[in-house]
């Protein structure tokens, strides 16, 4: 039995506090709009109406990882993309995707038990020995972490690939299904901090920067799929597919205006990694069919 949606948000609660105002996971960020158009391959490959090649609005939240809403900019964190798209049908779909290809967790058991081990105790610190073992005995979690620290912060909230990480059912119009999982690729293209502008641009530029860069045009990300092979498992998020997996490009996101503060629609919205029958259905990932009912919890706590 996967612990229960209140149980996941309590225990983000045991290690932040109690959820008031802000999300518990990347609760620095900013909202932004623009919308979506998918490419013929998207049809052929979603029967979704998103991937109908019709305009489709889009609120975009851009994000920082980490536990405050004062997080570092230059962090070696993930950042974060996360959209609702709404048809001129009504349809939405929401998403939200992170700029490494692979989660801290394997399953929501372990992101709980990875959270309880880091509940401060009376000093304000958690137990060390608790997280020592826990990461002893859950080395998967270090994974995404490895990734990260091999790695700069992105320049950009608009030079990173964004992975939606999660496998996916997709169902296309010849009524085929096939295994894929996500990228959102920067047309800007990929350009990270060196460790001298680490140093420079101090913790808090991301805003402004996506701000300026908007204003002088809409910033685009490519939609890609990359399509499961034999033995490719889609239901670990800590482990990515190789590279080298089939590829299709399915759609373009063009961020077209960014709020001027903070604040704007996406505070009432949380971003579930929801499916869209009958064109985009959930794999087996543990951890995604554990997202959708905390997300809602979580919502519901900070906007009480
Ligand atoms: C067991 C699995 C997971 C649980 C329980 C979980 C839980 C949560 C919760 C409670 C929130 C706050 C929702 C809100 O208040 O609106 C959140 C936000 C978020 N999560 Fe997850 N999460 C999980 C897996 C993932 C994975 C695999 C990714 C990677 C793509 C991810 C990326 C994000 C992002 C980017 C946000 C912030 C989205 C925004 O800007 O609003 N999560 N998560």
């Amino acid at each position: 039995e996967p612990p229960a949606p209140e149980a996941i948000v309590d225990a983000f609660e045991a290690v932040l506090g109690p959820i008031t105002t802000y999300r518990p996971s990347h609760p620095k960020g900013i909202c932004a709009s623009g919308h979506f158009v998918a490419t013929p391959d998207g049809a052929r490959h979603s029967v979704a109406p998103v991937f109908d090649g019709q305009r489709v609005e889009a609120i975009i939240r851009f994000g920082v990882a980490g536990a405050s809403p004062r997080a570092s900019d230059v962090a070696r964190s993930t950042r974060s993309l996360a959209i609702r798209f709404e048809t001129s049908q009504g349809d939405q779909w929401d998403m939200a995707n992170i700029s490494a290809p692979i989660f801290g967790a394997r399953t929501p058991e372990m992101l709980v038990a990875g959270l309880l081990a880091r509940r401060p105790g009376p000093n304000g610190q958690p137990d060390a020995e608790a997280v020592r073992r826990f990461v002893e005995s859950n080395p998967e979690s270090t994974r995404q972490g490895r990734w990260l620290a091999a790695v700069t912060p992105p320049a950009s909230w608009a030079t990173t690939p964004y992975w939606g990480v999660d496998a996916f059912r997709f169902k296309g119009a010849e009524g085929q299904e096939r295994l894929v999982r996500w990228v959102f690729e920067p047309v800007a293209g990929t350009q990270r901090l060196s460790e001298e502008e680490m140093r420079a641009r101090g913790t808090d530029f991301l805003a402004e920067e996506i701000r300026r860069r908007v204003a002088q045009g809409p910033v685009e990300f490519d939609m890609v799929l990359q399509f499961a092979q034999p033995g490719d498992d889609a239901t670990d998020p800590t482990v990515a597919w190789p590279d080298d997996r089939p590829r299709a490009t399915v759609g373009r996101l063009t961020v077209t205006a960014v709020e001027a503060g903070a604040g704007g629609p996406c505070d009432g919205i949380s971003f579930m990694n929801l499916d869209m029958e009958p064109g985009v259905a959930f794999s087996d990932d543990p951890t995604l069919h554990a997202r959708a009912a905390p997300y809602a919890v979580s919502l519901s706590r900070r906007t009480r």
